[in-house]
């Protein structure tokens, strides 16, 4: 069994993993999430999750060695303008009003490394949101629930957020942030699979 670290603080990340009942570490990475706004979406949020995982594997060095590292990083695309995590209130707002009402595509970059083969894999997958139009009272109420601040887009699909998301198509669990079919196809290229219950 290989000893597998998922490299995140995402709550989201680390309960969706848990339903497999795997064994895993907890190891955040401390990258700073710079999203470049000369790449595409794709583009930064593979980049990003891959920064994460190698970050992570970097700083254990040896302990690392026979490790599985997973990691991922979640944007949210709407009218050419990549949106991240609001830093405050007035972020929030400004990204939820520019939601409000469209469609938007969610990205999310999900990174592999089997430190032992040398072996890493980066991907992403996309899924599209509807959001209903939303008044600014409905806005600020929103906020008002403190869900919007640790979440891209400035909205939480599986929360109170799910009160203002009309329909989406494409991979639901992509939008909380991890795409878990996605991630269970890269496995499957390495060598594992989430369906059996351990790696
Ligand atoms: C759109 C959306 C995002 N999110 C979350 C998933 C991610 O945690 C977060 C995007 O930020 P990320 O930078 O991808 O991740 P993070 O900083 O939370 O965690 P780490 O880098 O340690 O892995 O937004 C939801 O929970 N629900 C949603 O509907």
């Amino acid at each position: 069994m290989k000893k597998v670290i998922l490299a995140s603080s995402s709550p989201r990340r680390i309960e969706l993993l848990k339903q497999f009942g795997i064994k895993f570490e907890i190891i955040p990475s401390n990258v700073d999430e710079v999203i470049s706004h000369d790449l595409t979406p794709e583009e930064n949020v593979k980049n990003l999750a891959k920064k994460k995982g190698e970050e992570v594997l970097k700083r254990l060095g040896e302990t690392a060695k026979d490790s599985l590292i997973i990691s991922a990083d979640t944007v949210v695309f709407i009218e050419g303008t990549i949106l991240g995590k609001p830093s405050d209130e007035k972020q929030a707002f400004y990204m939820l009003k520019k939601i409000s009402g469209k469609r938007h595509t969610v990205y999310t970059g999900v990174c592999v490394i089997d430190a032992s083969k040398n072996h890493i894999l980066a991907d992403f997958e996309k899924s599209y949101v509807y959001i209903k139009q939303m008044s600014d009272e409905e806005i600020l109420r929103y906020i008002q629930t403190g869900e919007p601040f640790d979440k891209a887009g400035a909205y939480a699909i599986q929360g109170f957020g799910s009160l203002i998301v009309e329909k989406i198509e494409g991979c639901f669990y992509n939008v909380v942030g991890l795409p878990l079919y996605k991630l269970n196809t890269m496995l499957q290229k390495l060598g594992y699979d989430l369906m059996k219950g351990e790696l």
